[in-house]
């Protein structure tokens, strides 16, 4: 074996240099290249116009032109994406490296990780490996020593020799070591210490094996999380997706997958990720905002869930919440499904339709109704009838029925219908079930009650068939999974029939009782999901998640040795005087902190105390779409999925029943430093 160790390429500064480069010179083609592109572009547009009129009278030259044009466009996207990736890649071309020795050669290969690869010019073999390539699987999981990687043609086995981390920035090389153990804890207790920021950050420096496992798999059709808080289910899944939009690319874009998240603040705390790795954006969707807008037409308006909540934390009632809980359960689907069938008499109100001579008896259209076009949802079915019935007019007459007529016959099938009105519908589903319906008769003074705003989508799904929008969804990911219902679930399996990655926390329920979807997911998915737990969490100092854990309750809890400052507890008599404890203690040295309290009340009036004593503060409301450095305000249920250096929670009144959960959340949102106050009760 040759000593390897004087070979240049096996020294990161020399290499980085070299790289470097060789970046800069890719870099100054692909920009000629584009502006040769965009020239050749402008003229093609420019003969266009000036000939068009004079090209053959069939269009085939006219088409030719719009191909070329198109592939013209097309190729200057690319090298454009390309110029993105390599621009960013010459602030940090790599941040690790593995020397293999391949089974049955001599010598090792050195091979850089970076967040793309990068190749002197196209085709040729990469001078740095994309953190996706299947020989950076070495990097991530394994030692020095024996070692496979997943290659295209299969298993690839050797040795590695060594394995190297580096940080460079503005490229300059920071720092550079070997590493013997997988991504060395320094390194992640390092990163893990710095100060959180507005957006949630990119890991692939620092991806753990047994994350790299779940970015990495493309075995599983369902893929369910279950995750600590700080585990880092929503960093893994944005990887994911960047892993599978680079392994599956001829097949997979990004317009093809879809994430269910929930709120806007959250939505934007992530959307920089892809990007960040080279990867277009993706469709984010609240699941509420959605349903909102499928019931439009019902109601003039829905509940918010966090109305509910709110209502929930300030009357708990135990008869109110058992309602809520089992509108979204197993049993009511079942009741919702018991009510359908008897619908398809007790909605009908069949009689014989007449029209210019021809006439279509009740009995003829029971039999259509019930026989031929049974399969069809009640409410579209008579649509069937109807045009089964135009139809047979214009062929025995030899003549179509104008398009005024074809109104006037909808209406006569449509009144056989007792009402077509799914807001009634429902409410006549609430009464066969002993509960009280809802209240506003017009659509106007229409509000759908939280509750009931799922069960009316699954009744109109069930009346009227399903939104076939989300047909191009090849991919759903839905996070903070707890969150959702068995109805919900049920809702989304008819939507979506394709992969899913699914993740959250049970202890992170915002519910009165913890619920652990995973007791009903395979029912409603299939059996073929996969379920992988993570407990160990790297987003708190050990401080912070012991005593967080010690209000849910868990015990298995595996802590990063991360240390800091002790979690302080105090009570005080007033706001005032809480506000000047959060005052004194804010550091401003952390990027940012949260002032976070139970329910809307308390953090608006926090709030304008803050506001009236001159304080910059951010404020987050449901409405908001991002939060920003510095102090912010909201409540524990807004601040779910995103991360402050220091927290201030404002503990809950005893007889709230969402208390627990809340605490448990407010508390893991810390990064350093953690505040649990609280107000004396008078
Ligand atoms: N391998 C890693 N390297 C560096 N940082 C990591 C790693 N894994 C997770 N983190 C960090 O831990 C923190 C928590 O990650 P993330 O928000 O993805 O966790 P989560 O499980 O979704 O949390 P929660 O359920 O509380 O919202 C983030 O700051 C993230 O950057």
């Amino acid at each position: 074996m040759t000593n390897y160790k004087n070979d240049r390429r096996f020294n990161g500064s020399y290499f980085l240099e070299e790289v470097e480069l060789k970046l800069k010179k890719r870099l100054d083609e692909i920009r000629k290249s584009l502006s040769d592109g965009q020239k050749e572009i402008d003229n093609m547009q420019e003969y266009y116009w000036e000939n068009y009129t004079e090209m053959d009278e069939y269009g085939y030259e006219d088409y030719d032109n719009q191909q070329a044009l198109l592939h013209q466009v097309n190729a200057n996207q690319e090298k454009l994406q390309l110029k993105h990736r390599f621009e960013k890649m010459l602030d940090s071309p790599f941040f690790g490296r593995v020397d293999f020795v391949f089974d049955g050669e001599e010598e090792a290969e050195p091979f850089y990780i970076g967040i793309g690869n990068f190749a002197e010019k196209a085709g040729m073999q990469p001078l740095v490996y994309d953190w996706r390539a299947p020989v950076s699987g070495l990097f991530y999981d394994f030692d020095k020593g024996p070692a496979v990687y997943q290659a295209p043609a299969g298993e690839i086995q050797g040795e590695i020799l060594s394995k190297w981390q580096y940080k460079i920035k503005n490229g300059k090389m920071i720092y550079e070591f070997e590493s013997d153990t997988k991504i060395d804890d320094d390194i992640l207790k390092k990163e893990l210490g710095t100060n959180s920021d507005v957006k949630l950050k990119n890991i692939v420096r620092t991806i753990q094996k047994e994350q790299n496992a779940i970015i990495r798999n493309t075995r599983d059709r369902i893929l369910v999380i279950q995750g600590a808080a700080g585990s880092g289910k929503t960093s893994i899944a944005l990887h994911r997706i960047a892993y599978l939009l680079y392994h599956e690319r001829e097949n997979l874009k990004s317009s093809n997958i879809l994430i269910l998240s929930p709120n806007g603040v959250f939505a934007d705390y992530i959307s920089h990720i892809l990007p960040e790795l080279g990867e277009e954006n993706i469709r984010e969707m609240s699941f509420d905002l959605f349903a909102y807008k499928e019931l439009k037409n019902t109601a003039a308006d829905c509940e918010d869930k966090y109305d509910q909540l709110e209502r929930i934390m300030k009357f708990p009632d135990q008869e109110a919440l058992r309602r809520a809980d089992w509108k979204q359960s197993a049993e009511f689907v079942g009741e919702i499904e018991g009510f359908l069938a008897m619908l398809e008499d007790s909605l009908m109100d069949f009689r014989p339709v007449e029209y210019r001579g021809m006439v279509m008896t009740e009995e003829e259209i029971l039999k259509l109704f019930y026989y031929k076009f049974t399969e069809t949802p009640l409410l579209k079915r008579m649509d069937l009838v109807r045009d089964y019935f135009i139809d047979e007019w214009e062929t025995l007459r030899g003549r179509n029925i104008s398009d005024d007529d074809k109104l006037l016959l909808q209406q006569k099938f449509d009144k056989m219908y007792v009402t077509k009105d799914l807001y009634r519908i429902y409410c006549q589903l609430l009464e066969e079930c002993g509960l009280d319906p809802l209240s506003g008769a017009e659509y106007e003074r229409r509000k759908i009650p939280y509750e009931d705003v799922f069960p009316m989508l699954y009744l109109k799904y069930r009346l009227e068939g399903g939104n076939h929008s989300h047909k191009n969804i090849k991919h759903l990911v839905i996070d903070e999974m707890q969150d959702y219902s068995y109805l919900q679930y049920t809702i989304l399996a008819n939507l979506f029939s394709c992969k899913m990655t699914i993740l959250g926390d049970r202890a992170q329920t915002m519910d009165v009782r913890q619920q652990d979807v995973l007791k009903f997911l395979p029912r409603i998915l299939g059996r073929d999901l996969h379920k992988i737990e993570m407990n160990k969490s790297y987003r708190n100092t050990v401080e912070i998640a012991e005593y967080a854990a010690k209000i849910s309750g868990i015990e298995d809890l595996i802590l990063l040795d991360r240390h800091g400052k002790e979690v302080a507890e105090q009570t005080f008599a007033s706001e005032d005087f809480l506000l000047d404890a959060v005052q004194e203690n804010l550091n401003e040295e952390f990027e940012t902190a949260a002032l976070l309290t139970m329910t809307e009340e308390e953090a608006l009036e926090l709030n304008r105390l803050l506001k009236l004593r001159g304080a910059e503060v951010a404020y987050i409301d449901k409405n908001s779409s991002s939060f920003k450095k510095g102090l912010t305000v909201t409540t524990f249920y807004l601040a779910k999925g995103l991360e402050f250096d220091q927290v201030f929670a404002v503990r809950g009144k005893e007889q709230n029943p969402l208390r627990q959960q809340a605490e448990y959340i407010c508390a893991m949102r810390a990064l350093h430093e953690l505040y649990m106050y609280e107000i004396a009760d008078v």
